[in-house]
């Protein structure tokens, strides 16, 4: 097979590939990645993990075009890194985005994948070798599974938040057929997992003619019809949410759920070499524990007044920070500079003790670090998943969506702390200054919580370890892909 080579629907190929020790033909598994580079992370880790172990061939779905210039880079650091995945592009059909006014682009492009899924069926039937099961974002899922049955294909959703997070997803069709036209009320209380106040829902739920919520609520009744999930977290993470999802309790019938986390990076696949050499560097010269990362994730733009109380709020604390900082929602596409946002002043006082940056930072190997002591950041999974795997306990600050249920895993994990009472998107107040030294002083300094996140790092180790919850799961899973 040539490697990272594109190739028409016609002739997707996955080439040779391997076969395992009974001669059989290597399963041939497609991705069907989304968009938004908090999706893409983790499938490519899990596209890198399965391919790794060999065996099993592997083509990812590239949907051009991509939504940012981090994405393209991303989809080229994984065919680079790993020549034998296979590269299938999908141009996708123009789509018509006026009936959305003001939607978030992500949102969007959600849909105008969804509405190009034909396609992907297309290239499903049309490759070869034959495609003997599907892996697809949970966002295509009710385009994607239907899709696959038809074709017989077995397909597998992998899910990028958390297992609360899924519950949440599986359950909210059920709780609103139950409700009727009561409509969302005040608190959907998820059987067997935890009751997620009307506050701690992503912000546009309760609103059941929004985008978000058709597709959320389409995609939480296919996946119960996929043959499998496969989740990025592990059994002592969140045991409730794992075993209430397993026995049938959030939803009867549910299909098996793979826990295949913590999912890490293998071999590089971002870009930005030397500003992370830069960052090494700096990180070097800081004493073990001192540095507070901030950092909000790809798709959360703060407001630059309260971005203004972010400054003021760390300066005053006095510890060391590394801030990776984020204006608009689009990932990295923002002309506005640091000093435009921060000011002058502001950089010249905290120099050599504060680094602000709004480039693309490797945040796994800054978490990785040992000049990291704290990591405030808005509770996106992967940033909860790549935090607990390196022991930096987290203060979570939620923004949107799944922050809140993510941030309520993250306390009853031993991840870290959650500031419940502090605004997020959509929500007038101004966390104050006072409040963010306060809090970042508080949490840097506390042994519990510091211990706590060491404990869960263990356990992460040992669940991706030979003979661990995750490892075993994993097997599970490449076990199935064989049989089929
Ligand atoms: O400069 C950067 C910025 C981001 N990242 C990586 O990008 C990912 C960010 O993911 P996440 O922390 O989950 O945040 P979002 O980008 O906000 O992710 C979206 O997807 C997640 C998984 O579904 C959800 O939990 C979030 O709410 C949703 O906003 C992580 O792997 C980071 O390591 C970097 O490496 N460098």
């Amino acid at each position: 097979m040539a490697p990272s080579t594109a190739t028409t629907m016609a002739a997707a190929t996955a080439g040779d590939g391997e076969v395992d020790g009974s001669n059989a033909p290597a399963p041939h598994v497609m991705f069907i990645p989304s968009a938004g580079m908090g999706h893409l992370v983790p499938f490519f880790r899990f596209v890198s993990a399965l391919s790794s172990r060999g065996g099993v061939r592997c083509s990812v779905v590239t949907v051009l075009p991509t939504v940012s210039a981090a994405e393209a880079d991303h989809f080229a650091g994984l065919f680079a890194a790993f020549p034998s995945v296979h590269r299938v592009d999908l141009n996708l059909l123009p789509f018509d985005a006026s009936a959305f006014p003001g939607a978030d682009p992500f949102l969007l492009r959600w849909e105008a994948l969804r509405r190009s899924a034909h396609l992907l069926g297309q290239l499903v039937a049309g490759a070869a070798p034959r495609v003997s099961a599907v892996v697809t974002d949970v966002t295509l899922a009710s385009h994607v599974v239907p899709i696959t049955k038809r074709l017989r294909v077995p397909c597998h959703v992998l899910f990028i938040s958390s297992a609360a997070m899924l519950s949440l997803l599986a359950y909210f069709p059920v709780h609103l057929d139950k409700n009727g036209k009561s409509g969302v009320g005040d608190v959907v209380d998820v059987p067997g997992v935890r009751a997620v106040p009307r506050p701690c829902l992503p912000q546009p739920l309760p609103d059941l003619d929004h985008l978000f919520t058709k597709q959320f609520v389409d995609n939480g009744r296919a996946i119960v019809n996929a043959d499998g999930i496969l989740v990025n977290t592990f059994d002592a993470l969140e045991p409730a949410a794992l075993a209430a999802l397993r026995d049938g309790t959030v939803v009867p019938g549910f299909p098996p759920v793979y826990t295949i986390g913590l999912l890490k990076s293998v071999g590089s696949h971002s870009g930005g070499e030397k500003a992370a050499a830069a960052f090494a560097a700096w990180l070097g010269e800081q004493p073990a524990r001192s540095v507070v990362y901030v950092a909000f994730g790809n798709r959360n733009a703060v407001s630059h007044a309260q971005l203004r109380e972010i400054a003021a709020g760390l300066e005053a604390s006095r510890c060391r920070f590394l801030w990776v900082l984020k204006t608009t929602v689009v990932d990295r596409e923002d002309d506005a500079e640091v000093r435009d946002v921060l000011g002058d002043e502001f950089l010249e006082r905290v120099a050599g003790r504060g680094m602000v940056t709004k480039g693309w930072v490797d945040q796994e190997a800054v978490l990785g670090h040992p000049a990291v002591g704290l990591f405030l950041s808005h509770s996106g999974w992967n940033s909860i998943t790549e935090a607990a795997a390196c022991g930096v306990p987290l203060l979570a600050w939620p923004r949107g969506g799944d922050h809140r249920v993510n941030a309520m895993a993250l306390v009853s994990g031993g991840v870290g702390a959650w500031m419940e009472h502090w605004s997020w998107d959509g929500e007038d107040r101004l966390v104050t200054r006072r409040e963010i030294e306060e809090k970042v002083q508080e949490v840097m300094a506390d042994a519990t919580v510091r211990a706590s996140a060491a404990r869960v790092c263990e356990e992460a180790a040992m669940a991706v370890a030979e003979g661990g919850t995750s490892e075993r799961s994993m097997q599970e899973f490449v076990s199935k892909l064989k049989a089929t």
